[in-house]
């Protein structure tokens, strides 16, 4: 996958220890949510810490776009009034989402429940990404969707006049399938009922209950079984994002490789859903701690301090990957640098991430002299026991994950290595290179 204007970038060793405390751009998960409830609620939500990447600011282009007024009034600091529930109004555009599926996957969810007509698209990595896991159950409400072949994007829909309440067994862990048809069941009438085999985020239920409305939450022998009661009147209620876990793990990992490194980041966002990673890299020996554990806004929080640790290999089972989908890219750089054999298995749903995630990080991992190996789903990873060649040209496929991954492993490399396109890491992770410098306490990302 190409794209118009590439920015490639070099990360070499820094030479030094990396040092310092930092703060990481807000939740992505719970940033895109703060913006979309606040567009269904009665009254104006203030938000804080909202993650100003290009995929949340394009679900905030959608919600002006169906009418919500959204207003940034400060450095993270946004102003949503809403419209009430079912109050969306038609746009008058083609809603393009960019590079996010989680903005396209929870827009339908919240289109098929309006009595409006809408087209989407997005750029080239999201029009390739499988939309059928979304439309096929929110059909169910009574919305139509005219998709191209194999439910992507571009598409139509027209949302249900009528919407009716959802029961649905969620057949991949996916918790963007599960939001969007939580958020269609608020416009229905009636229990909306969605079954998930394995827990994902929860950011979507317990966001619900903060702006009001009744959300069970129960683990039965056949899944965790989500029941919203349809309908409800939701009102403003204020939203402050912690910092994202899936953005602290790159300068943890690149902490932990880089010889005599300590870094601390602040107020990370500690829900058990999604820190899988750090589960993983204390397995792996890292000297990995949580100090100040708090509760702000609703979720746990604290903040990470990390080590320079000597890694050791680890299997890592696959019910542990809904809670760290996002982080394997960046978990094989550290298996690279392991001692030992790293096994990630049950890694079926990266394949339909920005990029074929599976297929590039073995490649990335391969340009730069470790031997990776994709085993059905499950990737295999030769670690060093030490230093990483490097050298190597990533392709980073409009992939921000992997561009940020090709970075951390160059900090830790022997030889630099490329990214060759940086500009996607602007969805989540907007400042990445300037935060990765001051640690580094030199330009040790560069353009090459
Ligand atoms: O719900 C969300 O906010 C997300 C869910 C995950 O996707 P899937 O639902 O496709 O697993 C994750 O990869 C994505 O970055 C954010
Ligand atoms: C998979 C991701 O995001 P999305 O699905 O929202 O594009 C991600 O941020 O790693």
């Amino acid at each position: 996958m190409s794209h118009p204007d590439p920015r490639p970038l070099k990360a070499r060793a820094p030479g030094a220890p990396l040092a310092g405390r930092l703060a990481v751009p807000g939740d992505k998960s719970i940033s895109h949510r703060a913006l979309m409830f606040g567009a269904l609620a009665v009254g104006t939500t203030e938000i804080t810490g909202l993650l100003e990447g290009e995929d949340v600011l394009r679900t905030a282009a959608a919600m002006r776009a169906l009418g919500a007024e959204v207003e940034n009034t400060g450095p993270g600091a946004w102003r949503v009034s809403g419209r009430g529930v079912g109050g969306l109004v038609e746009p008058a555009d083609v809603l393009d989402m960019g590079n996010s599926g989680t903005a396209a996957r929870l827009l339908l969810g919240l289109l098929a429940g309006h009595p409006v007509f809408a087209v989407m698209t997005g750029d080239a990595s999201l029009r390739k990404r499988p939309m059928k896991r979304v439309t096929d159950p929110l059909s169910a409400t009574g919305a139509t969707f005219w998709t191209r072949e194999g439910g992507r994007l571009p598409l139509a829909v027209r949302g249900a006049v009528d919407p009716l309440p959802l029961d649905y067994v969620v057949p991949v862990p996916s918790a963007q399938v599960k939001s969007a048809c939580l958020l269609a069941g608020l416009c229905a009438p009636g229990t909306t009922r969605v079954v998930e085999k394995e827990a994902t985020r929860d950011h979507t239920e317990n966001m619900l209950r903060h702006f009001g409305a009744t959300v069970s939450v129960e683990d039965t022998p056949d899944g965790r079984v989500i029941l919203l009661e349809g309908q409800p009147e939701l009102i403003a209620a204020p939203v402050l994002v912690p910092g994202d876990p899936s953005s602290a793990a790159f300068p943890i990992v690149a902490a932990l490789l880089v010889p005599g490194s300590r870094v601390v980041v602040e107020n990370v966002g500690l829900n058990l859903l999604r820190t899988g990673l750090f589960t993983t890299l204390r397995e792996m020996g890292a000297a990995l701690r949580i100090e100040n554990e708090r509760i702000a806004g609703g979720e746990p929080v604290g903040d990470v301090v990390a080590e320079y640790t000597e890694l050791t290999s680890v299997t890592v089972p696959p019910g542990r990957a809904p809670s760290m989908i996002d982080e394997y890219p960046v978990l094989a750089v550290a298996a690279a640098a392991a001692r030992g054999t790293t096994r990630m298995k049950g890694l079926a749903e990266l394949r339909v991430k920005e990029s074929d995630r599976l297929a590039a990080t073995a490649a990335l991992l391969a340009v730069n002299g470790i031997t990776a190996e994709i085993e059905g789903d499950d990737l295999i990873v030769q670690g060093t026991g030490g230093a990483i060649p490097g050298g190597g040209t990533v392709e980073t496929h409009m992939d921000h994950r992997i561009a940020m991954s090709a970075l951390v492993m160059g900090l830790a490399a022997r030889t630099p290595v490329t990214a060759d396109d940086a500009a996607f890491i602007d969805t989540s992770f907007p400042g990445f290179a300037m935060l990765m410098n001051g640690l580094a306490g030199t330009e040790a990302l560069a353009a090459p």
